[in-house]
């Protein structure tokens, strides 16, 4: 029987929070964190909902990733009381209505960089300070994500009264996966936030410095506001997998305490076999053979280009390389004129697969495909049975063609804009690229978009391992191309000998992989590990199975 006088993680967290103190919640995977900050949300709640909302006050509750946002914000049923937002949304809302003391700041910032914009013609009156989710223009009141954290620094530096009046409006701020914030926002939530304001702002941090995975985040930290809470459940994982935990990370070992009893670990060098996709076949041949079934499993990979290569989309992703830097964000985005035409192309054909007439209905009304007679709707039916045929045998441009002939879902004016262009003959510079752009998208297979479209709206089993932070699945497979970014290398983190910060950055990553599986844990590794790695992989993965 438990002991009624053992405090847990959240009674420390609530007499934190009683107590107006400040707090680290630091644990390793599947402690439990997240879950706590939810508890400690709920009991807020409870205790203080009357008097926060009577006083119209909030708790602000600062997530790393949507999938917590979304779990969080369910498990309170969205309730208004509590900001759940991402630290750029949350920043940005604390300092918006200042426009004044922005503008001043936005100046000296400018001042502090290497290339500063011309701002002697600020017009006048100043144009409002704006957030926009793309590269920043001072100039025109325009500042980006970098802006918002540095001008938020700035103003509570300078302004105590604005950090008081903040420190009032939130009295309690949450903060989930601290360890991948930046030290400026840690510096401002710290050093002027906590303790400040009419009820002393507590600030409450729950995080795991190892689960650091981001460059630009703060990592481990200490401060002397802060009351440091411990713990070593891992309540996620089975025991095979927690014991592979305990081996990457000595310095901390949990106990398995989850419902997940048992468990199965492999190790896959599989050595004998050609590197690459023929070794991830064998594994995932013997895993099923064992039983692991795709709908429970889960494939972590480290690239999009990994993932590509394995759904079959590579030409696209690679494609979209010819719009600059950022051009593979926007389609991982759906931030394109074709990509977004494209999802809405593979959504009817869904609808009208699964016979879902409400959702095609919508679709082609917003698409200003018309509808008002009965043989309206035969036509429209056939319709959609040939292009479901021609997405899986034809081109990009033979689906567009088809869709244009057809009148399904008129075209968008800035598609029609860069189908229009992509003929004009004397084009220049960033112009005659985009035209190259569409010519030779029209080439690809329009199976590739098909097979995009299924992974960006997470139909896929695939995911990326920075973008699993904070979720879980049953049964995991890790996979490791160490030829595919030169920042990481995991068969040289198992010789314990590599440069200091890669092997830093491959042990956190490796660590947040492996946590993630709640029953099966299996890692595959598709390039040669080197010879000197072998005592480690072994050991490591002495609760499992090496596959030599
Ligand atoms: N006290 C508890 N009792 C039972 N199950 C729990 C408890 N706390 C957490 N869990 C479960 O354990 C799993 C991991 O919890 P949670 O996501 O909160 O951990 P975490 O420490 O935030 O993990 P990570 O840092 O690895 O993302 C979840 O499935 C959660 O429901």
């Amino acid at each position: 029987m438990a002991d009624a006088s053992v405090k847990t993680t959240v009674d420390k967290v609530i007499e934190e929070l009683e107590a107006r103190r400040s707090f680290l919640v630091e644990a390793g995977a599947g402690a439990g964190k997240t879950t706590t900050l939810v508890e400690a949300l709920e009991h807020s709640l409870q205790s203080q909902g009357k008097e926060l909302k009577r006083t119209g006050r909030r708790i602000a509750c600062i997530t790393f990733t949507n999938v917590a946002k979304r779990k969080i914000t369910e498990r309170i049923h969205d309730n208004p009381l509590v900001t759940v937002a991402t630290i750029h949304e949350f920043l940005w809302e604390i300092i918006k209505g200042f426009e004044a003391a922005l503008w001043r700041e936005i100046i000296e910032y400018n001042e502090s960089l290497r290339t500063p914009e011309d701002l002697s013609e600020l017009s006048s009156p100043l144009p409002p300070v704006q957030y926009v989710d793309r590269r920043r223009r001072l100039a025109r009141g325009e500042i980006s994500h970098d802006e918002v954290i540095d001008l938020a620094l700035r103003m509570v530096t300078r302004h105590p009264k604005l950090t008081r009046l903040i420190a009032d409006c939130y009295p309690v701020v949450f903060v989930d996966e601290y360890q991948d914030t930046s030290p400026k926002t840690i510096r401002l939530l710290l050093d002027y936030l906590a303790g400040a304001g009419r009820q002393s702002c507590v600030v409450g941090l729950f995080g795991d410095s190892m689960q650091k995975i981001y460059a630009s985040g703060q990592g481990a930290i200490a401060h002397p506001k802060l009351t440091s809470i411990t713990k070593h459940e891992n309540y996620r994982c089975s025991p095979p997998v927690v014991a592979v935990l305990n081996k990457v990370r000595p310095a901390l070992q949990q106990v398995a305490v989850g419902k997940h009893t048992h468990g199965e670990v492999h190790l896959f060098l599989n050595s004998a076999l050609p590197s690459g996709q023929a070794r991830l076949n064998a594994a995932r041949q013997h895993l099923a053979e064992l039983g692991w079934s795709d709908d429970t499993t889960s494939y972590l990979m480290l690239t999009h280009r990994g993932i590509a290569g394995a759904l079959s989309y590579d030409t696209l992703l690679q494609h979209y390389q010819i719009l600059g830097s950022r051009g593979r964000d926007k389609l991982l985005d759906n931030d394109e004129p074709y990509i977004e035409y494209f999802s809405r192309v593979e959504a009817l054909c869904r609808a009208f697969r699964a016979l879902d007439y409400a959702a095609l209905t919508t679709l082609l009304v917003a698409g200003r495909t018309a509808i008002t007679s009965h043989r309206d709707k035969q036509r429209i039916a056939a319709d959609i049975r040939q292009l479901i045929a021609v997405r899986e045998s034809g081109t990009i441009g033979e689906v567009l063609d088809h869709m244009a002939q057809q009148h399904l879902l008129s075209v968008p004016r800035k598609l029609s804009d860069l189908e229009r262009r992509r003929n004009v003959k004397i084009l220049e510079g960033y112009e005659a690229k985009l035209a190259e752009f569409s010519n030779t998208l029209r080439e690809i297979p329009y199976e590739e978009v098909i097979r995009f479209v299924e992974y960006r709206e997470q139909r896929t089993p695939f995911h990326t391992q920075h973008g699993v932070k904070g979720d879980e699945f049953d049964n995991v497979i890790v996979i490791i191309d160490d030829a595919s970014w030169t920042q990481y290398n995991m068969g040289k983190m198992l010789t314990g000998q590599d440069l200091e910060k890669r092997l830093e950055r491959s042990r956190n990553l490796f660590y947040v992989s492996c946590s993630r599986a709640r029953r099966g844990l299996a890692v595959v590794f598709l390039t040669d590990i080197p010879h000197d790695a072998l005592p480690t992989a072994h050991d490591w993965f002495s609760s499992g199975t090496v596959h030599l």
